[in-house]
């Protein structure tokens, strides 16, 4: 995970000081890109222990459309308890959108079924798209999306290379970047669904390209950024599913293996609320 390890060390060296609406304070750049081969491994960091079991449930909660916590409470999970009302609803946010994006005619579009349509009929269209950001509807969400837009790509097989079935990628803009807690957790989460939507057009991965606007440190998180920093990655783990999945919507938690996941030590740190 050289790439995020990088990111780290740009942002704490050349960021700016800069005030943010949670009065934490950060230090910040504007515009970085990253790129993971998702064949080299699957990206999760290893210069801390991650936990990828909140990942997984959050990225099966997301496609099921929902945007209630009580499915992340019942699985453990409690990276979203804070912005929850009392009810647990979080108002039209990433699941609502993706799942079904209201129209000004009452319909709604399932960006996810339409996505995969799209992959398996016109590979080749540049407008394989999903947006979480509806312009109309934040006001009402508990946090306007941070991973607010994504697109696939397709490169076409190459059997002369021994590449035999065509390459699915996946570029996503995220506008606000907490660097220490939530971006480790935004990459697993896309080269997660990058590979799940490979897996259920047919198609081999390709690459995970990772955009970020407000890419952020809080200042609270400085002593556990230099601790990072001083540590050495170690090899990617390798991320198995569950071939027998064809259906984006059926994969369970159960359908993802991960194996050989070597890891520095956890490190705390407090969330900006
Ligand atoms: N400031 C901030 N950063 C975020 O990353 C973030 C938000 N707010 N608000 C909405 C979601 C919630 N996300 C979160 C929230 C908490 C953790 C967190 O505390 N992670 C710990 C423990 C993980 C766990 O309990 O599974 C970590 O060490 O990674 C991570 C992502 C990502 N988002
Ligand atoms: O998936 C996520 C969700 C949230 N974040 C971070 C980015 C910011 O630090 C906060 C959101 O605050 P805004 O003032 O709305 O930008 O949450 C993240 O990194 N990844």
């Amino acid at each position: 995970m050289k790439q995020y390890l990088d990111l780290l060390k740009h942002v704490y060296e050349n960021g700016v000081d800069k005030t943010d609406r949670t009065g934490t304070g950060t230090r910040s750049v504007f515009g970085y890109q990253m790129r993971f081969n998702l064949k080299d491994g699957f990206p999760l960091v290893t210069t801390k222990k991650l936990h990828l079991r909140s990942i997984i449930h959050e990225l099966i909660w997301f496609l099921q459309g929902d945007t209630n916590i009580k499915y992340l409470k019942e699985n453990g999970v409690s990276i979203w308890d804070e912005w929850a009302d009392e009810n647990g609803n979080l108002g039209p946010v990433y699941g609502s959108q993706w799942r079904s994006w209201p129209t000004p005619d009452g319909r709604h579009i399932d960006q996810i079924t339409q996505v995969i349509e799209q992959l398996k009929k016109s590979p080749d269209s540049r407008r394989i798209i999903v947006s979480a950001w509806n312009v109309a509807e934040i006001g009402n969400m508990a946090l306007p999306p941070c991973h607010a837009f994504f697109q696939f790509y397709v490169a076409p097989a190459q059997p002369e290379k021994g590449i035999l079935k065509p390459q699915l990628s996946c570029q996503l803009y995220q506008r606000s970047a907490d660097i220490f807690l939530g971006v480790p957790f935004n990459i697993a989460s896309y080269a997660l669904l990058t590979m799940m939507v490979a897996q259920v057009c047919d198609m081999e991965v390709g690459d995970f390209v990772h955009t970020l606007g407000d890419a952020h440190i809080y200042s609270n998180h400085f002593e556990q950024t230099e601790l990072q920093l001083s540590r050495e990655p170690k090899p990617l783990p390798t991320m198995k599913i569950n071939p027998d999945v064809k259906n984006i919507f059926d994969f369970k938690f159960e359908d993802f293996e991960l194996q050989n996941y070597a890891f520095h030590p956890h490190i705390k740190a407090p969330v900006a609320v």
